[in-house]
């Protein structure tokens, strides 16, 4: 039987920092300017004061410290309060694929292959820069890869799934090599003038290289196991922006264009999904709690991880057996359990289990059982 191994990962990190105290002061000045052009307003209570920010409550609800942006200054500047990003001439470089390069060319190296060793590109993420051509087929060319290249959209969950994907097409004997890479700029989906959200994302790309074992030639390598995906339909994330918005005559710059989200509802109604996926697929594998070494969850909510590795492994996990990203880089939707896949295995031995966990938007979540070989 063919046997899938991870060969390779990469991982780009945008130049600008934004910790929580940079962010809240924008948003504080951006809502004491809000406030002042509508003084009349509040006065005669015809409207609500807007509530200022704060990063300690930041810190408390989501461990969220610190995230990476392509685009600090548009996202710092109270008088425009989004990323600015420049757009592109059909002959330059599309900005995801530029991140997709930096991250994919690591993600080679470590596999220790070419880029026209791969046959299969998968760009896998919540938005896309434009609908077509497909942004693996410009990484494919940018490269230098063989095969075939197609973009997929899972939110949160797109990583997983594009390895189960691209696990699949390995095992039909269809391709050999496989790129998966995740280029998320939440950054530009996220309304920073939302007190409740607009601390939750940040910007990354990572990279994975996949092969059949039978040809791979680096000498770390990840077995995967088993992988199980689920879906179950839910507005409680949604982000309504899409092709349609031009010909519904809806306002394209209606909030509900951007990432909206019930913070809360997704706490409690998404922990319990996941722990009840992960535990179905160890039992499927016949594992056990015990048998797993790490566990890289989708970075999205400090406490929400806690809850998982609690219900999972029937104790509290320590921070070597279920690594946190997201202090430093905030929710990075895909990327982030790739993240901690990419920083947080050195000191796994031959034999030992993970488990990289994605949950989010959909509702979807992914489990992708691997053993280091
Ligand atoms: C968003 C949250 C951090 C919010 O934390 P809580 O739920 O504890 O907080 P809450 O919204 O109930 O608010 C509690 C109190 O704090 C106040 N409050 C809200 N925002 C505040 C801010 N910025 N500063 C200070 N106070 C604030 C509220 O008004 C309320 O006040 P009062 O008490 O006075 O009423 C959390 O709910 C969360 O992370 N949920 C899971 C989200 C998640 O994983 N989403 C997936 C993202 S999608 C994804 O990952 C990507 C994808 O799929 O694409």
């Amino acid at each position: 039987m063919t046997q899938v191994v991870i060969t390779g990962t990469g991982l780009y990190t945008p130049a600008h920092a934004v910790d929580n105290e940079a962010l809240v002061k924008a948003f504080n000045a951006w809502a004491k300017a809000e406030n002042d052009r509508h003084a009349d307003a509040i006065a005669a209570g015809e409207r609500e004061a807007l509530e200022y920010s704060s990063s300690a409550f930041i810190e408390k609800a989501s461990g969220i410290k610190n995230r990476y942006v392509l685009d600090a200054d548009g996202i710092l500047d109270p008088q425009r309060m989004r990323p600015h990003l420049p757009e592109r001439g059909n002959d330059e470089p599309s900005i995801q694929c530029e991140m997709a390069l930096d991250a994919a060319r690591q993600a080679l190296a470590s596999a220790g292959i070419e880029a026209d060793d791969i046959e299969l590109v998968i760009v896998a993420c919540s938005n896309l820069e434009r609908a077509y051509p497909a942004v693996a087929v410009e990484l494919q060319q940018a490269l230098g890869a063989g095969g075939y290249g197609f973009d997929m959209n899972v939110a949160c969950s797109s990583a997983t799934f594009a390895l189960e994907t691209a696990a699949n097409a390995i095992t039909s004997g269809s391709v050999k090599r496989a790129l998966i890479v995740n280029p998320e700029i939440c950054s530009a989906h996220l309304n920073f003038c939302d007190r409740d959200s607009h601390f939750i994302f940040g910007d990354a790309c990572t990279a994975m290289v996949l092969e059949n074992d039978a040809v791979a030639r680096a000498e770390e390598r990840y077995a995967i196991l088993g992988t199980r995906l689920v879906t179950q339909f839910s507005n409680a994330i949604r982000n309504n922006a899409g092709f349609l918005n031009r010909v519904t005559d809806a306002d394209p710059n209606a909030l509900d264009k951007l990432f909206v989200q019930e913070g809360r509802r997704v706490f409690k109604e998404v922990c319990p999904l996941v722990a009840r996926l992960l535990c179905a697929h160890l039992a499927s594998l016949e594992l056990g709690a015990e048998d797993v070494s790490r566990l890289w969850l989708h970075q999205a909510n400090q406490n929400m991880n806690d809850l998982i590795a609690r219900k999972v492994l029937g104790a509290n996990p320590g921070p070597e057996q279920a690594p946190v990203i997201l202090d430093r880089y905030a929710n990075t939707s895909s990327a982030g359990s790739i993240i901690a896949f990419h920083l947080h295995r050195d000191s796994l031995v031959r034999g030992d289990i993970g488990i990289i966990c994605s949950f989010g938007a959909g509702y979807s979540a992914g489990s992708v059982v691997m053993q280091k070989a």
